[in-house]
């Protein structure tokens, strides 16, 4: 499922749903057939009755009912007509009912579309999105589109019906009126083409409003802590009231000329009603249209205002709609992680593995290479470390291990098997990638332990005792069900790293990358909670990037980074001899 939305997508979706499309049509015909003779039958009974030209109505009457009673005729006729309109009246809602399920149907795999390949969207494109605008364009442009098939689905058909049938009974009644009232009909749709480009391009503006708003009030209320302590609010909020005004000036914008496009086209259509009527005044006393026939023209008239006015608005809503389209499919283009087959598994029976990185050059924007050719390998089992000065490279190492940022040179490899033969949900399942900020839903401990996977409360203490969590739990009053808040906030830093860490325990992988997952820590404590997890991670292959010499001792081997290249690597005591190890990288 991928390329671009456009209205032959529209149209297909539609076409899919074949059973709903035709019952809503067909209830649709039923009910345009059935209203379709109701403006004739009661001025039919001014000719036959009133003025006294008895015709094939009133005999058919006389012949079925065995009377001549002028409330006969009336009440016969008052009767077919409520019937008709009473039956159309059900047809109609019935019609109503399948076009909503096929509106809301599109409605739903539009957005399913976009969640689709928005969860496989790579990271690179996804560091360009602002999550504003994912929120405007999957709520109101998804409305658009398919309030726009609804109005499709519903009007389209059974308007032209409508149409074609007014059109063949006016016909039959004065040809002549007739030709001239269907000759401005392609008045009247390039009237609302005019008049939905306009409305189109105001819409788009106005959602575009929206979606600045709702860009700037989802950071400033994720980052509030930031913008408080740094005594911003008043900038921030500031910048967000002058966005919430111009949404006021798109919408009274749009709202006031889409407002206007409608009377416009009310106006347009009223105006030709009332020459109509004016004609067919000076045709019953000019020609021999009788009065009668003079009535159920006009009012035909006035029916045929309701098709066309169906189609004017069809024709403005299209043109309202392609903006929403091509919003969109600015996020169905973002591009995708590659699909990497599953053929080999180098994580199946195995404690753990070898993890090696062979030649990997890297630059997150054309021509500013990050990584310049880095091989390193950590054997199954072994611990490796990662240290050099900060933006050297460690962290965009650690991202490329996983398969973040798959436009690289050179090769991954695991257990010797390259990662392209791997899989990145393979990768991602078996290597844990503990980042230097962990995230946390706003939600319970137990659900950010979990991550919604089953495990059971004994198994989670036990990853909550090896992370020095667990007496801290368990004094909880809510003990597991207990909110830690928008991202962890209710918690201490430290607090926030030992549940970052039991939640590495509990998802029990084959490698582990510490990316300074521990450096909120001091330094007792972090030596502590290595010390702790020792017995978990013995034996697993571990890389840890960090800081402090206290973290790096414990490697088997270290890899010095700078300037995105290996500038040395061995053991501790080598490189220390070397000169290489520094306190704190970040000082010169
Ligand atoms: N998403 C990104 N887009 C563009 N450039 C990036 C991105 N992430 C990192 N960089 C750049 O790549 C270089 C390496 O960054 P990286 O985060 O890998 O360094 P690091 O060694 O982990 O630093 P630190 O020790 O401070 O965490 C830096 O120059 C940084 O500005």
């Amino acid at each position: 499922m991928t390329g671009t939305y456009s209205f032959k997508t529209l149209y297909e979706q539609i076409k899919s749903q074949k059973h709903d499309f035709w019952r809503t049509n067909v209830y649709g015909i039923l009910a345009t057939l059935l209203l379709l003779p109701i403006p004739m039958l009661i001025p039919l009974l001014i000719d036959e009755v009133l003025l006294e030209h008895p015709g094939k109505m009133t005999e058919t009457i006389s012949a079925f009912f065995g009377s001549s009673e002028t409330w006969v005729y009336i009440a016969v006729i008052l009767v077919m007509v409520l019937v008709l309109r009473f039956t159309a009246f059900f047809f109609n809602n019935q019609k109503t009912f399948y076009a909503i399920k096929i509106t809301q149907k599109i409605s739903y795999l539009l957005r399913h579309r976009i969640l689709h390949h928005l969860e496989r969207v790579s990271l690179s494109e996804y560091e360009t999105l602002k999550s504003g605008g994912i929120a405007s364009k999957t709520v109101q442009d998804v409305e658009s589109v398919s309030g726009f098939a609804g109005q499709m689905v519903t009007t389209l058909l059974s308007a032209l019906l409508m149409l074609a049938g007014i059109a063949a009974v006016m016909l039959w009644m004065n040809w002549v009126l007739a030709l001239l009232v269907f000759m401005l009909n392609p008045l009247f749709l390039a009237f609302s083409r005019i008049l939905g480009r306009k409305t189109g391009e105001l819409l788009r503006r106005q959602h575009e409003a929206y979606e600045l708003y709702h860009e700037l009030l989802n950071e400033t209320l994720e980052l509030f802590i930031q913008v408080r302590a740094s005594n911003q609010e008043r900038s921030f909020f500031g910048l967000l009231q002058n966005r919430a005004k111009a949404i006021e000036k798109a919408s009274l914008d749009y709202g006031y000329k889409a407002s206007v496009a409608q009377n416009s086209s009310t106006l347009l259509t009223n105006t030709v009603v009332d020459i109509f009527r004016a004609l067919g005044i000076a045709a019953v006393a000019y020609s021999d249209l009788s009065i009668g026939m003079m009535i159920a023209f006009l009012f035909y008239l006035s029916t045929l205002v309701q098709p066309i006015q169906q189609l004017m608005g069809l024709v403005i809503s299209y043109q309202s709609t392609k903006p929403a389209l091509e919003r969109i499919n600015t996020l169905l283009s973002l591009g995708q992680e590659p699909h990497y087959p599953h053929e080999k598994d180098p994580f199946k029976n195995v404690k753990t593995t070898s993890v090696a990185l062979k030649e990997i050059g890297f630059a997150y924007k054309e021509g500013k290479t990050v990584l310049h050719n880095v091989s390193l390998k950590a054997e199954a089992g072994q611990k490796i470390a990662l240290i050099g000065p900060s933006g050297s490279g460690k962290t965009t190492i650690a991202q490329i291990m996983v398969g973040f940022y798959p436009s690289h040179s050179g090769e991954i490899l695991y257990g010797d098997m390259p990662i392209k033969q791997i899989g990145l949900p393979v990768v991602r399942e078996n290597v844990a990638l503990m980042l230097q900020q962990a995230l946390f839903f706003n939600d319970t401990i137990r659900m950010n332990l979990t991550l919604s996977r089953a495990r059971s409360d004994e198994e989670i203490y036990e990853a909550l005792k090896a992370a020095q969590l667990e007496t801290f739990v368990r004094q909880l009053e809510k003990g597991l069900e207990t909110p830690i808040g928008k991202n962890g906030i209710r918690l201490s830093g430290g607090q926030r790293q030992r549940l970052a860490i039991a939640r590495l325990i509990l998802s029990d992988p084959k490698i582990v990358i510490f990316d300074e997952a521990t450096s909120a820590l001091d330094n007792a404590t972090e030596f502590h909670l290595y010390e702790t997890l020792a017995p978990f991670l013995e034996g697993r292959t571990t890389i840890i990037i960090a800081h402090r010499t206290t973290t790096i001792r414990q490697a088997d081997h270290i890899y010095l980074i700078e300037e995105g290249r290996v500038k040395a690597e061995g053991s501790y005591d080598s490189l220390q001899e070397r000169g290489l190890i520094k306190e704190d990288f970040d000082k010169p």
